[in-house]
């Protein structure tokens, strides 16, 4: 959280040979949405930036949560489910325990499972819960946002995890941004300063904040469970959405 690393690799965080399985019930259970500014990467769950400037769907996002988390453990009834069992370990590790973001006192959904079928990518982008609800008050003295993605499913070639240390001012970002789409011209920057292949089990933490792309996925699916982990400063506690 203090800015020195860019990224952390945690190998076999979820048994690999359980992966197939839990894939397989995700999908028997949920419906699969597509992601509906991006082309062939779909998604199991609703994340909070859908719901930007826009009551209702924030509405449904809020009202749907417990059902869904309660869902998401049901179907991974071969073990817990990844993103709950890092969030009780990072509560157990940090000082000021681990939680759900709340928003009006309601528990955000957390646990988006991003599903990139062939030909899919993650364009070089920014997530910032600050950008995403401007009116929320607790995302105003955020200091940095990290993502946690548990890799279930990786693709024959590509889907590598590309990652720069810079971070784009908010109204610089907004300004390179690709009009109606999302992320900016990976043209536009330079090479990568880190470039990580996940393994089929593996938990990579990086600095969501920063500037991150996905490159284009060949062959089957890449699938992964994701988390935002906000850092609100050394003596708050760690919050969890999606
Ligand atoms: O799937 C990945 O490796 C990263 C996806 C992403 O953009 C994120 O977790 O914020
Ligand atoms: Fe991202």
């Amino acid at each position: 959280m203090g800015g020195q690393l860019l990224a952390l690799r945690i190998p076999h965080y979820f048994p690999p040979e359980r992966s197939p399985e839990l894939v397989e019930a995700l999908k028997r259970r949920f419906k699969v949405n597509a992601y509906e500014r991006a082309t062939n990467l779909n998604r199991i769950g609703t994340p909070f930036v859908n719901a930007r400037g826009n009551e209702a769907v924030r509405e449904l996002y809020l009202a749907s949560a417990p059902d869904f988390l309660r869902e998401l453990r049901a179907v991974c009834n071969v073990c817990a489910w990844p993103i709950d069992r890092l969030r009780l370990e990072m509560d157990e590790l940090w000082p000021a325990g681990s939680v759900t973001l709340k928003i009006d006192g309601r528990t955000c959904f957390v646990g988006l499972t991003r599903i990139f079928e062939n030909g899919s990518f993650a364009r070089p982008h920014q997530d910032s819960l600050r950008r995403d609800g401007p009116d929320l008050i607790i995302a105003r003295s955020i200091k940095d946002q990290l993502a946690a993605n548990i890799y279930l499913d990786k693709a024959d070639a590509g889907g590598v995890l590309q990652l720069w240390s810079r971070r784009l001012p908010d109204d610089e970002y907004e300004a390179m941004k690709q009009a109606g789409g999302h992320g900016i011209d990976p043209e536009s920057l330079g090479a990568p300063d880190a470039q990580i292949a996940p393994e089929v089990g593996d938990l990579i933490l990086f600095r969501s904040s920063h500037l991150h792309a996905v490159s284009k996925i060949e062959g089957r699916p890449r699938v992964a469970a994701s988390a935002f982990i906000g850092y609100w400063g050394a003596q708050e506690p760690l919050r969890f959405w999606s």
